[in-house]
């Protein structure tokens, strides 16, 4: 079956055709597609909660994001305790997390280092059972970059997956 239908849209008196998503694709692409969880585990996933970029100069990105692309940019906030500054931009079905090194241990110092001009650090994944989730990836041997959750940027519990184990991706689950 298709997913697109094909549109004709008025283009200067004569009609252009174009392909779209049926509506019916359109319905559950605006509700997010439900995460169906693996039968019997007692864990799912749940939205994307934002994509990480790590920047060399924060103030900088959060021009960019504001006076340049008119998104909602949040003022800096420091997270010693994860060894980085942050600054979120609101995009409606997700977040950005502008993420800059703080103090000598930062954890993303090795990543800026190697990718000069900045990247993609990591992905976050909202998760309803945090405890579970963990408990059932160690078992699946997706090694965990801390012991215990810590208390992420929203005050929620979170848990770093290694990006080896994770298709080069560095993934971060985060208590729904
Ligand atoms: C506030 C909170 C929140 O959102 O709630 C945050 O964002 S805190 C955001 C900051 N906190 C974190 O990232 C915590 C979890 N991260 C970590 O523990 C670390 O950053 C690691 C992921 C273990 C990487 O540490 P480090 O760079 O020192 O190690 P390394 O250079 O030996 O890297 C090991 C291998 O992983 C790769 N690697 C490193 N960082 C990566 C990343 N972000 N994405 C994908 N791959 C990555 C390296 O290129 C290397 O591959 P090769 O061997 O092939 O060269």
């Amino acid at each position: 079956m298709s997913n697109t239908v094909t549109c004709f849209l008025p283009a200067g008196g004569l009609f252009r055709r174009v392909h779209c998503l049926s509506p019916a694709l359109r319905a559950y692409s605006a509700a997010g597609p439900p995460s169906p969880g693996i039968p019997g585990s007692l864990w799912r996933l749940g939205k994307l909660n934002h994509v990480a970029i790590a920047v060399p100069d924060l103030e900088k990105a959060a021009s960019l994001y504001r006076d340049v692309l008119g998104a909602q940019v949040s003022a800096v906030v420091p997270l010693p305790e994860h060894g980085v500054c942050t600054v979120f931009v609101e995009l409606g079905n997700t977040k950005l997390e502008l993420l800059h090194p703080l103090g000598e241990k930062s954890p993303i110092a090795g990543f800026l280092a190697k990718n000069k001009s900045g990247g993609m650090h990591h992905i976050c994944i909202e998760v309803d059972d945090i405890g579970a989730a963990i408990v059932d990836l160690k078992a699946k041997n997706i090694r965990t970059l801390s012991e215990q959750p810590r208390i992420g940027a929203h005050g929620k519990p979170v848990m770093f997956l290694h990006p080896k184990d994770c298709d080069g991706v560095l993934v971060e689950l985060e208590q729904a």
